[in-house]
């Protein structure tokens, strides 16, 4: 179980995130939803200590996360893989080198320094790249590749790390509607199938609701929603996003009803918990 108990966190006089009280079931899909500026991405890097918390305390069941330093806090940044919108992959090297930059935390310093990668390794993360249909991109360079593919790469990745949470900050923010769904299928399968809890940002509410097990809606900082997807009323959605939530929550700009007839199609499988 993730406790965040009364977690703040200020820059300056602003108020980015302000006493949030969450506990999280291992395994769950959340979403995490709110307008531009609620504070989502500041909780989601206060969980992998990106940002430290100003106040609060963060624990994974008797480990207390905010008090973590030095390479103990290195090994809990390990257990939680970051999933950023512009996928921060290393563009001039080749995709299989990029995933297997998740495993360093795997290797000895002084093979990840000569990037001696062992065959074991080397078997682990071209699985990877084919789970998620990136296996015949192996030798390509990354910026080679589109955004979308881009992102899976991330997420494969964020996969050999072999991490107990996966933090995803918009991961979709960029990506067409094609793209957004073989995004969000990742990672709805990686969390179905390892049991890896996922924290994602979304800004669709349609795809929250979709793909999420459980929604925490922010606003200035606080949660002030934390429910079920079907729970995620009209009414709700307005208190969330104000005057935007007919836009938002009926036909999102960025999913054309091509996505949405494509979606319900072939429904996406929701979260196990
Ligand atoms: N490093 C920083 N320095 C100063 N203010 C910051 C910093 N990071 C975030 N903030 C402020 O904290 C508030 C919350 O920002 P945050 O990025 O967490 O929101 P968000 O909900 O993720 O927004 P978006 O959806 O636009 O990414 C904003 O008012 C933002 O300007």
């Amino acid at each position: 179980m993730l406790v965040l108990e009364g977690v703040s966190r200020r820059f300056g006089a602003k108020s980015a995130v302000e006493g949030v009280e969450l506990s999280i079931e291992r395994g769950s899909f959340i979403g995490v939803i709110g307008r531009s500026g609620a504070g989502k991405s500041t909780l989601l890097r206060m969980i992998n200590r990106l940002i430290d918390p100003t106040s609060g305390r963060i624990a994974l069941d008797d480990v207390d996360v905010s008090a973590l330093r030095g390479k103990e806090l290195r090994e809990w940044r390990a257990r939680c893989a970051m999933i950023f919108q512009q996928f921060n992959l290393v563009g001039r090297l080749d995709v299989l080198t990029n995933v297997l930059m998740g495993r360093l935390n795997k290797v000895p310093t002084h093979r990840s320094l000569m990037r001696l990668w062992s065959d074991e390794d080397i078997a682990i993360a071209l699985t990877a790249l084919e789970q998620f249909d990136m296996g015949s991109f192996a030798a390509q360079r990354a910026d080679q590749l589109s955004g979308g593919q881009q992102q899976r790469v991330a997420i494969a990745r964020a996969l050999v790390q072999e991490p107990e949470i996966i933090l995803a900050d918009e991961p979709i923010a960029s990506l067409d509607p094609r793209n957004t769904k073989l995004v969000m299928d990742s990672l709805s399968r990686i969390n179905r199938d390892y049991g890896i809890t996922v924290f994602c940002n979304l800004h669709s509410l349609d795809l929250a609701r979709a793909y999420c097990g459980r929604l925490i809606g922010m606003s200035q900082g606080r949660v002030v929603f934390d429910g079920g997807p079907f729970d995620l009323t009209e009414d709700v959605a307005r208190q969330l996003y104000g005057l935007e939530a007919g836009d938002v929550i009926d036909m999102p700009e960025e999913m054309p009803a091509a996505v949405v007839a494509a979606q319900a199609a072939t429904p996406p499988v929701l979260a196990a918990h």
